[in-house]
C-alpha cells in the first residue's frame, strides 16, 4: 500500500453539535431515550461516500484497532493458526473456548497468563463467569490480541516486560500500521482499557483503514480477513452481534469500547460509527442502517441481524417496546 499520510492540524473530538440522532428507545410508545454520533461510509479507495454529523472529527477506536495491531503482530513474524490469528483481533466474550484458544497461543510461544499485560476481568459473557472464582486475565476481552504482541516479542528477542509503552518496537509497528492503512499521521497517544496504546483517528480515517484491511491487498490482511469470515465465533462470540453480523452477511464487523462500531466488506466499503454517549446499544443498529441506505447490505439481512441481537425493551418481562434508527439516519 502507499503511504501517504495526511497531516492533522485540526484534530477535534466528537462534540453534540457534531452529531445527529442515530437511534431512539421507545418504550409502550413513548419515546424513553435516543443516542445521537455521527459516521461515514467510505468506498473501496477510502473516499467518503456518505457521511452524517461529523466525520472528520477524531475518536479513540478503541477496539476498532485490533486489526491493525493483529497485522502488526503477524508482520513480526509471529505466525498463529486462522482461529487464533481472529483471536489476535477479537474483543471476545472470554467463553471457555475463547479462554483456552488465548492460552495456546500463549503456550505455543512459552508464556504464561500471568505474563499478560491486560489486566484482570470478568468475561463478557455472564455464564462463563459465574464458573470463575473472579477476575483473569485470559477472561479479558483482549487477551488475544496481548498473547499475540508477546508472541511477536518472543519471536523477535523484544523485552517482553514492557511490550506495552509506546517506544517499544511492537507499539512502533502498530503506529506504522495504522499511519499505512487511515493515511493519517498519529499525533496522540492514549491508553486503552487493557494498557495498550490507542490513538486518536478521524471516524474516515478508521473507515479508510478498514477498507483498506477488507481489500485483502496483501498476504496479511487477506489471511485476516479470511480467517474472521471462517471463524467468527472467535472475534466475539456465539449469538453476539459482530459474530451473528459476520456470519448473516460476510462483513467484518468490530466494536470499540465507547460505542464505536465500524464493518467492512471484503473487497469493498467500510462503515465507522461513534455513539457519543459511549453506548453500544446503537451501534450495530447505526452502521448497518448507513450500509443499507447505500445499497451496500439487503434489507433482509439487517432485519435478521438486528432482531437476533438488538436490545429487547422489555416490560415484566415481555416485549414493549424497541430500539429504531434515528432520524438523523433516514
Ligand atoms: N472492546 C474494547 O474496545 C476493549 C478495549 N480494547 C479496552 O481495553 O478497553
Amino acid at each position: 500500500m502507499t503511504v501517504s499520510h495526511e497531516v492533522r492540524t485540526d484534530r477535534h473530538p466528537l462534540t453534540a453539535d457534531g452529531s445527529v440522532e442515530l437511534a431512539v428507545l421507545d418504550r409502550s410508545g413513548f419515546d424513553e431515550s435516543r443516542h445521537i454520533g455521527a459516521g461515514v461510509v467510505v468506498d473501496s479507495a477510502g473516499a467518503v461516500v456518505d457521511s452524517v454529523g461529523d466525520a472528520t472529527a477524531s475518536i479513540y477506536p478503541r477496539s476498532t484497532m485490533k486489526p491493525f495491531q493483529a497485522l502488526a503482530v503477524r508482520r513480526a513474524g509471529a505466525l498463529f493458526s486462522d482461529e487464533e490469528l481472529v483471536l489476535t483481533t477479537a474483543s471476545h466474550a472470554g467463553t471457555a473456548a475463547h479462554q483456552a484458544l488465548a492460552l495456546h497461543m500463549l503456550e505455543s510461544f512459552d508464556h504464561v497468563e500471568a505474563d499478560l499485560g491486560c489486566p484482570p476481568d470478568m468475561p463478557f459473557d455472564r455464564a462463563t463467569g459465574r464458573t470463575m472464582d473472579g477476575p483473569r486475565r485470559l477472561a479479558m476481552n483482549c487477551s488475544g490480541k496481548h498473547a499475540g504482541m508477546l508472541a511477536a516479542c518472543r519471536v523477535n528477542g523484544w523485552d517482553e516486560a514492557t511490550y506495552l509503552d509506546i517506544e517499544h518496537p511492537m507499539q512502533q509497528r502498530v503506529r506504522s500500521v495504522v499511519e499505512e492503512y487511515t493515511h493519517e499521521t498519529v499525533d496522540l497517544v492514549g491508553t486503552d482499557g487493557c494498557g495498550a496504546p490507542v490513538f486518536p483517528l478521524t471516524l474516515t480515517g478508521l473507515a479508510r483503514g478498514f477498507a483498506g484491511v477488507v481489500a485483502r491487498a496483501d498476504d496479511d490482511s487477506a489471511a485476516l480477513t479470511d480467517a474472521v469470515l471462517a471463524h467468527p465465533w472467535a472475534i466475539d462470540g456465539v449469538g453476539r452481534a459482530n459474530t451473528v453480523t459476520i456470519e448473516r452477511l460476510q462483513v467484518l464487523a468490530k466494536l470499540g469500547a465507547e460505542g464505536v462500531m465500524v464493518m467492512g466488506l471484503p473487497g469493498g466499503a467500510a462503515v465507522a460509527v461513534k455513539v457519543l454517549d459511549g453506548s453500544q446499544r446503537a451501534g450495530t443498529l447505526a452502521a448497518l442502517a448507513l450500509l443499507q441506505r447505500n445499497g451496500l447490505v439487503g434489507a433482509d439481512g439487517v432485519a435478521e441481524v438486528l432482531a437476533a441481537t438488538g436490545e429487547q425493551v422489555l416490560g415484566g418481562g415481555v416485549p414493549v417496546g424497541a430500539v429504531r434508527v434515528g432520524s438523523g439516519l433516514r
